[in-house]
């Protein structure tokens, strides 16, 4: 049998213990390997939750009544072991991901990879490459402690891929982080390879640049998913969320795509200025 290469979210409810109504209700979706799906939902809409059950942080950390599958390239979360080997994870609050127990950023970096059993040298070059990766060369020699927000966010983001996982979940991985900082960082996610990611954010105009699909939550609900043209030209008001800067201005001009649609990145609003000249 062909091994599975999907993200497979089957009927996903789920529910904190003391709340009455579930929190995530009936999630259906799939996404193929190598794509980068962007999460995106007004505050309470179910994003973290989302990110927390297929990180399984739910149920193997915070606890919650959860039904339905999900399966990671084939692993179930009850396969814990392969299942937590193959994600790479950022939460909100990435300060509280940091072990504690490391010296310097190059130190926190390693952990995961003493811990996988990866020989000295192949570690060093890890830890140089994702630290370069994420803008924290010149940090390296630093205690975790002493970095700044955004400093915090890139290194757990380089702690999270020097494992190479088939999987990231990223939770708002940006929030902390300056213009510049962010600008990096989504050029660095368009780059990615041969991992499959999922990542939370408010920067819709980034995301648009680089995202293969999109989903929105709403409510609890997954209430729309397709490619960020499909997604942002279909936007129901009472999700509250804003469209990208360049749909928000090729609407006004009436700038449409061949197709109907008005552009949402730069490279389609090149093609509809192309076609108004
Ligand atoms: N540990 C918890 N116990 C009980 N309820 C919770 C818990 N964590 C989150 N919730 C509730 O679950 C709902 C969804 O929260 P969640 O954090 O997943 O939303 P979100 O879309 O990520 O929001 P934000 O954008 O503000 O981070 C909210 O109503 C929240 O109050």
């Amino acid at each position: 049998m062909d091994e599975d290469k999907r993200i497979v979210v089957d009927n996903l409810t789920s529910r904190y213990p003391g709340t009455t109504q579930p929190q995530l209700r009936g999630i259906n979706a799939e996404v193929q390997a190598g794509q980068v799906v962007g999460i995106i939902g007004n505050s309470h809409s179910g994003k973290s939750t989302l990110c927390r059950v297929l990180a399984g942080v739910i149920s193997k950390i915070v606890s919650a009544e959860v039904e339905g599958q999900w399966r990671l390239f084939g692993r179930r979360v009850d396969d814990w072991p392969a299942y937590n080997a193959m994600t790479g994870v950022v939460l909100q609050n990435p300060a509280g991901q940091l072990s504690g127990l490391s010296d310097t950023v190059a130190d926190e970096i390693a952990f995961d990879l003493i811990n996988q059993g990866l020989a000295e040298n192949l570690i060093q070059k890890r830890i140089e490459k994702v630290a370069a990766q994420m803008g924290l060369s010149a940090q390296l020699h630093l205690h975790p402690e002493s970095l700044s927000g955004g400093q915090i966010q890139r290194l757990a983001i380089a702690t999270a891929i020097a494992t190479h996982p088939t999987v990231l979940i990223l939770d708002d991985p940006t929030s902390e982080m300056d213009p510049l900082g962010r600008r990096q960082f989504f050029h660095w996610l368009a780059g990615v390879k041969d991992t499959t990611v999922l990542i939370v954010t408010s920067e819709i105009d980034d995301l648009c640049e680089i995202a293969d699909s999109v989903w929105v939550m709403h409510d609890g609900q997954l209430v729309s998913k397709g490619t960020p043209g499909d997604v942002f030209n279909h936007l129901a008001t009472d999700w509250q969320i804003p469209a990208p800067t360049i749909t928000q201005l090729a609407q006004k001009m009436n700038w449409r795509m061949a197709d109907g649609q008005y552009p949402v990145n730069a490279a389609e609003l090149k093609e509809v200025r192309y076609a108004h000249n």
